[in-house]
């Protein structure tokens, strides 16, 4: 088999961990002797043992000439675990196949100058587009110390999030809905503004056949018009950020943080601002399920990354009934948020389309 072939399982191997690794990215590993793979291993969970180091554990002696496959450049920085580019030395592997640079400062470039200086043969750039996709929001969180975010809508196909009467249960199907719960599970967090949680009431919870990690989740409430009845404030399933301003009464933030929400005064309910707080949080995605107004915030912020949307075959008409992103809008045909499709797919009897913004 061919270096593609192997950087592919270890690809694999690595997106079998998304929702795991975060703040640090998913990396998978493959070590191959004479032929035969000999160790499979990916970073499960950060503090624990990186890729490499699963692989070579597996391969035991059989590692000594072997090749070792790695979707992300070895770390050469004693991080929370030793480097892997002096393991893979010291394990007497002969050849190594990277697929792509890490862009953190303190590892880009140093692993596979440590390796060819060992006298390694090292090859660069196997299955790069696809490893750099892969970890695109630990590249953007390194980047930017600001959240990848992600916004989704689920609207009928005359582009409604619910009837003019303010019903909206259920517009997309269940297979589509289970969609949403996996990004849920994918993502570091999950916002919504207040106008959401006081129509709704969601619980923003992951709620998947198997499982799942919840996100924390967060809301945007300026001037903290929550009710403390609500189920995020109530259920205890996650944690509750909410992000308000100072006009936000002292009283009402004591007393919802005696019931364990963490409740965070800006000094503006700017998009911008929610972003930056959350970035020194350490949260690196973000999953921005509405409602339209605040969907409308972050479009006009153009602080969005990828769109997630879902499209009904329903249609409920009426000029009052609310649509995907509401806010004051762009004025210009030029000022458009510019996307680039990515997949468009059904998912049970609704249409899925994934887009990136260009340039994000
Ligand atoms: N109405 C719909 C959605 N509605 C999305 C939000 O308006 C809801 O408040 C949120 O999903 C509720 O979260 P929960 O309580 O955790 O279930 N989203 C969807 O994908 N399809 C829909 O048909």
């Amino acid at each position: 088999m061919n270096d593609v072939y192997y950087m592919k399982l270890a690809l694999d191997l690595a997106k079998s961990t998304k929702g795991q690794t975060s703040p640090n990215p998913m990396v998978g590993s493959v070590v191959v002797k004479n032929g035969a793979i000999v160790g499979v291993g990916a970073h499960l969970k950060a503090g624990e043992g990186h890729a490499e180091v699963q692989a070579l554990k597996m391969a035991g002696e059989k590692a000594v000439g072997s090749t070792i496959y790695v979707t992300l450049e070895p770390c050469s920085h004693y991080g929370k675990t030793p480097p892997c580019a002096d393991l893979i030395i010291e394990k007497g592997c002969k050849r190594v196949v990277v697929a792509t640079k890490d862009s953190n400062p303190d590892v880009s470039g140093r692993g596979i100058a440590k390796l060819k200086e060992a006298g390694l043969e090292v090859e660069f750039g196997i299955c790069q587009e696809e490893a750099n996709e892969l970890n695109e929001v630990f590249f953007h969180f390194m980047k930017n110390q600001i959240p990848y975010v992600t916004l989704k809508s689920a609207t009928t196909l005359d582009g409604k999030t619910a009837t003019v009467t303010r019903k909206s249960k259920w517009i997309t199907g269940s297979d589509a809905r289970e969609d949403v719960h996996r990004y849920r599970h994918e993502h570091d967090a999950i916002l919504v503004g207040i106008g959401t949680v006081l129509a709704d009431n969601p619980s923003l919870t992951t709620r998947l056949p198997n499982g799942g990690k919840n996100p924390i989740r967060v809301v945007l409430d300026r001037s903290l018009r929550i009710s403390i009845e609500t189920k995020l404030i109530q259920d205890q399933e996650a944690p509750t950020w909410i992000l308000t301003t100072e006009q936000a009464s002292k009283a009402k933030q004591t007393e919802l943080e005696q019931l364990g929400v963490n409740v965070f005064r800006l000094q503006d309910d700017s998009v911008e601002s929610a972003l930056a707080l959350l970035g020194t949080k350490g949260i690196t995605s973000l999953f921005v399920e509405g409602g339209a107004e605040v969907n409308g915030s972050f479009l006009k912020a153009r602080a969005v990354n990828q769109v997630i949307t879902y499209l009904a075959p329903k249609l409920f008409g009426g000029k009052e009934a609310p649509t995907a992103i509401g806010g004051v809008g762009f004025h210009e045909v030029e000022e458009a948020l510019e996307l680039e499709i990515k997949e468009v797919t059904t998912i049970g009897t609704d249409i899925k389309i994934v887009s990136r913004v260009k340039g994000s």
